[in-house]
């Protein structure tokens, strides 16, 4: 089926296997220390100096109200699991040596199907496990290997926030009947865990309906714990829709400095790129030499097209350039990070709202989807990162990082209850696999300390 002719639209996510890494590790290790950070030593070769294609002082809203929704013509196909990207491997050969915490890639069982889509020139692009092309609406097949190894590793990473949580639940329900008093100790404690106060409602409201009056233990109420929340994120639990018939699909990263834009894109990067799909990545956070030289790194080691620019120049000018030349090389997806200096809100907001203005220059549609990155570890925070960039930018999807290791994973559900946004992937690592898109079950089950 051509591209041309037939609007191509595949969704995005799940873990890969690990396949052969041409790429050899050493590559990786002189440039990156062994948590995959810039080894600031290593020199990165110069850039060209972007553009400026429009006058800065016309300022126009940009983005628009997110959307909750993706477009209905966005139609889901089967796929099959594809093969992981080369550098995948060759970044677990680098940790191996000096990284307890990273995980190994887990086996993919032989049966689990691929997802495939043809390019313009017949070649057919095997997506990886979590994409769809559009077609069918059939529903991915298991790969219980995969997801097990992949709910280990979830509840490893959210061990402190239900472990604070379920704790403190037990020993309010030791020996307790459920009545008004531990109702409202209850809600105070999941309001306290970040949950929001709409989902402890939820979860109260639920329990009082079952067991009012009766015997209730730490089970039961993580029991209905679980199942409340992911009733509250289950609307929000979607893959990333990429239109390939735009080629290419622009997504631009934004979000607070720290919260994991350039480290997300380069997972984001590995994922594409090691399908079979042309990914280029536009240095757009200018205010920072390491944010560009890293970006150039994990560029390299995903194999994508980089395009940066000389520190200081105008990202917008970069963006605009960025998109010409992924149009010209016929790129798939064209990711842009971007800064994200809260301390200078009104220089942040120009300057994002220059770059949607130009992107929309050269595709009205432009950018395609405006991702932000949030850092779990912010707790309430984050809540307000969401108000902000979603004004600003016009934010359509969320990524959630280091929920491994906090005790604050709970935030993310009152940010789903709130702005309704897809959350799309959540971080458990820096790692290159350690992106996984978002499942809203999983998340609960994890969160309420029951197994899966
Ligand atoms: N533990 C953990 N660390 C993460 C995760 N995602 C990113 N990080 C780390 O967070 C730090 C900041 O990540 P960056 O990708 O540089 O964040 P950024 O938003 O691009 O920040 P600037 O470059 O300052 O704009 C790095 O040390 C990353 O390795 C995650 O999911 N878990």
């Amino acid at each position: 089926m051509a591209l041309g002719f037939i609007k191509k639209v595949f969704t995005f996510g799940k873990n890969k296997p690990a396949e052969e890494a041409p790429v050899e590790a050493e590559d990786f290790a002189s440039v990156l220390d062994a948590a995959g950070q810039l080894n600031a030593d290593e020199p990165v070769e110069a850039l060209p100096e972007a553009t400026d294609p429009i006058t800065p002082e016309v300022i126009e809203t940009a983005g628009g109200p997110a959307e909750d929704e993706p477009s209905a013509e966005l139609v889901i196909e089967a796929e099959t699991e594809p093969a992981a990207p080369a550098e995948t491997m060759a970044v677990e050969e680098v940790q191996e040596a000096g990284e307890s915490h990273r995980h190994p890639q887990p086996e993919q069982p032989a049966d689990v199907t691929h997802g495939t889509l043809e390019q313009d020139d017949d070649d057919t692009v095997t997506l990886p496990k979590g994409f769809a092309t559009a077609s069918t609406l059939e529903p991915e097949p298991e790969a219980p290997a995969v997801r097990i190894s992949w709910f280990q590793r979830l509840r490893q990473g959210l061990a402190r926030t239900s472990s604070q949580l379920t704790g403190q639940i037990a020993a309010l329900f030791t020996k307790r009947k459920l009545d008004e008093d531990t109702l409202d100790e209850l809600e105070d404690l999941l309001i306290q865990a970040d949950l929001g106060v709409e989902t402890a409602m939820r979860i109260t409201g639920a329990l009082s309906s079952e067991r009012y009056g009766k015997d209730v233990s730490g089970e039961d109420v993580a029991a209905i714990m679980a199942s409340e929340i992911t009733k509250v994120l289950k609307p929000v639990a979607k893959p990333l829709a990429l239109d390939l018939s735009h080629k290419p699909h622009v997504i631009l990263v934004v979000g607070v400095n720290g919260t994991g834009k350039t480290t997300t894109i380069g997972k984001l990067a590995a994922k594409l790129s090691g399908s079979g799909l042309k990914v280029m990545l536009a240095a757009g956070d200018t205010f920072r030499a390491a944010a560009i030289e890293q970006l150039k790194i994990w560029a390299d080691r995903t194999g994508s097209t980089f395009i940066g620019t000389k520190l200081g120049a105008d990202a917008a000018g970069l963006a605009y350039d960025a998109f010409e030349k992924a149009r010209a090389e016929k790129s798939d997806v064209l990711i842009i990070d971007t800064a994200g200096r809260l301390q200078n809100k009104t220089e942040l907001m120009a300057e994002l709202e220059k770059i949607v203005r130009v992107l929309g220059k050269l595709d009205p549609d432009a950018p395609h989807t405006v991702l932000q990155t949030l850092d779990a570890t912010t707790g309430q925070n984050a809540m307000n990162q969401v108000e902000i960039f979603r004004n600003i930018a016009g934010v359509n999807g969320l990524i959630m990082t280091k929920l491994d290791g906090t005790a604050r994973g709970g935030i993310l559900v009152a940010i789903a209850a709130k702005h309704k946004l897809p959350v799309y992937f959540i971080g458990v690592g820096e790692g290159v696999d350690d992106l996984e898109p978002f499942e809203a079950e999983d998340f609960a089950t994890a969160i309420a300390g029951l197994p899966h």
